[in-house]
């Protein structure tokens, strides 16, 4: 069975699109894996699938997969992405779509200038809400992490996130820290772990371990989870530019109980068809 996707990327975090909408399939775990693979399939950092919504409120339901296979619960470059392919694929005319994710609801703003705004919701910093074995909410934890002591920030933008500030994100240790981290026991879902170098209090640079995917050359829950914690810890003030390895995000978020907005591209790369194995 022939299946049409779309080749998008939001920075160079790159994604295969399947709409769902108009096409039947379902994808098993090993498939996902296979078509992540960059030598021996179509390659991506995140498979995303458009689907009707379950809510009649909502516009679509937004499915994201890992190239591990694992489903999660929020991308936000891959938002950024959704948001231009339901417009382009003209599933909807509408500038404001409300779409569902495992995480929770998300509302995606296309802007005149093809920039797309999320409104990512209220971080939650409560241990629980990540999954995070830790007594209480506190602005930085101790982990011990290969008989090593390091302090993060933890927060969940919807996926789980922990933020290390260092001081020059070049020479941060993301190969060796980001799977350990990943894979601690303190994290009984596993984390994405962020990078942060601090450049000024409006601006910082930023590397993400991804959970299920690497290192990718952008990560947009990871820019907003960082400026989250980034401002908690009395470091930032919003708004705050990212600058990631493959561009740049514009993060706003002006009061602890207000949403966070991400604003940053999503570019078509191109069409193709696949037979499922
Ligand atoms: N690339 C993403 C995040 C994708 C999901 C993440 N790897 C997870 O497992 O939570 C983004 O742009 O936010």
């Amino acid at each position: 069975m022939l299946l049409h996707f779309t080749k998008m990327h939001g920075l160079g975090n790159d994604f295969m699109v399947i709409d769902l909408v108009t096409q039947r399939a379902r994808l098993r775990d090993e498939q996902v894996r296979q078509l992540a693979d960059r030598r021996f399939g179509i390659g991506f950092d995140q498979l995303l699938i458009v689907e009707p919504p379950r809510d009649p409120d909502m516009d679509f339901r937004y499915r994201i997969f890992n190239a591990d296979g694992s489903e999660v619960e929020n991308c936000g470059n891959g938002a950024r992405c959704f948001a231009r392919f339901v417009r382009d694929q003209r599933l909807t005319h509408k500038h404001e779509i409300h779409v569902e994710t495992a995480g929770g609801p998300l509302t995606l703003l296309v802007e005149d200038d093809g920039q797309v705004t999320v409104d990512m919701g209220v971080p939650r910093f409560a241990p629980q809400a990540l999954p995070f074995e830790a007594n209480e909410d506190l602005l930085r934890h101790e982990l011990e992490v290969d008989g090593e002591r390091v302090e993060v920030g933890a927060v969940s933008m919807g996926n789980p996130h922990v933020v290390l500030r260092v001081d020059d994100v070049e020479r941060a240790p993301v190969e060796r820290l980001g799977p350990a981290i990943e894979h601690h026991p303190r994290f009984p879902r596993r984390v994405n772990v962020g990078f942060m170098e601090v450049v000024s209090p409006h601006e910082i640079r930023l590397r993400v371990h991804e959970r299920g995917s690497g290192e990718t050359l952008a990560c947009g829950t990871g820019a907003c989870a960082a400026v989250a914690c980034g401002i908690r810890q009395g470091l930032l003030e919003s708004p705050v530019t990212v600058h990631l390895r493959g561009g740049d995000l514009r993060i706003e978020w002006p009061a602890e109980e207000a949403s966070l907005r991400m604003t940053g591209p999503a570019e078509r790369v191109f069409d193709g068809r696949v037979a499922l194995a």
